[in-house]
């Protein structure tokens, strides 16, 4: 069968998307490399897979891989889009879907975007997680110049450095080895945040797993809540990325709204060469 997928991004973050619910697709970690090669496959930053739900009561169960192969557990611009689709599916303006790192729920915002309860933001040295015990409000990480992060784990864990100029930080130099520093024994995501105003946040991502990317969504996340934490902005910011807005918001409950735009680029059918199988 050649499996038919949905190319997506959210601000420009490109995922290839299948649904898997009537048949379920596990790929393997070279079948994923093999799709998300942008000369060679489809090309993306991330591969989703929608399997059949696990939990009662929610639409499908969304595994999120990287294009380095590697499974992770929460991908925001990912999960709006595929709120989207499942309430685009139902006709709904609501729709729980669930993911590794728990269920989440999607509603439509307004002008066409999409709002996600990415869940609480884990806050704890283990919930990262970290290699030890330290202060996650102000890490002991340095590199390129670079230090003093706040870690914030939203299902995936990040290490957020305030600077004065986001848009002069060399990332393909540094961001490597922060991604893979000692602190993070699962690798980290590192987001580079300049506070421009309470209510306003320029932010650039190099992703563990995929790079450079022109959005991250649960980077924009973690890095409100590093910024609210810090006491440098409201809990409802602006986090202005390379490929746009999305609009964060810390509740008083300890979850983490992300709204933002979703976007179907094309429809196209995976060669078995490429894991249609
Ligand atoms: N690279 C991330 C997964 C994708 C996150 C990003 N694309 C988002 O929108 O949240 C990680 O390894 O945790």
């Amino acid at each position: 069968m050649m499996r038919e997928f949905l190319k997506m991004h959210g601000l420009g973050n490109d995922f290839v998307v299948i649904d898997a619910r009537r048949e379920p697709y596990a790929p393997s970690e070279a079948e994923v490399r093999a799709i998300a090669d942008r000369r060679t496959g489809v090309g993306c930053d991330q591969f989703i897979v929608l399997n059949p739900a696990v939990t009662p009561g929610v639409s499908g169960f969304m595994r999120i891989h990287n294009a380095d192969g590697s499974e992770v557990s929460a991908c925001g611009n990912a999960s709006r889009c595929v709120g989207w689709l499942l309430m685009e599916e139902a006709g709904a303006d609501r729709a729980r879907f669930e993911t590794n790192a728990g269920v989440l729920e999607a509603t439509r915002g307004p002008a066409g975007t999409v709002t996600v309860d990415m869940g609480p933001a884990r806050l704890a040295w283990n919930e990262i997680p970290l290699a030890g015990p330290a202060d996650t409000l102000r890490l002991d990480v340095e590199h390129g110049g670079f230090a003093g992060p706040v870690a914030v784990s939203m299902g995936n864990p990040h290490a957020v450095f305030f600077v004065d100029d986001a848009e002069a930080v060399p990332l393909a130099e540094v961001g490597p080895a922060l991604e893979h520093h000692a602190a993070f024994p699962e690798r980290t995501n590192v987001e580079f945040a300049t506070v421009l105003s309470p209510t306003r946040i320029r932010m650039r991502v190099w992703e563990r797993g995929a790079g450079i990317t022109q959005a991250c969504g649960s980077g924009a996340c973690a890095t409100a809540v590093a910024a609210i934490r810090r006491g440098l902005t409201a809990r409802k910011a602006d986090v202005v990325l390379d490929g746009g807005t999305l609009t964060i918001e810390w509740l008083e409950n300890g979850h983490v709204l992300m709204t933002g735009p979703v976007a179907h680029s094309f429809t196209g059918r995976l060669s078995a060469g490429l894991g249609g199988t």
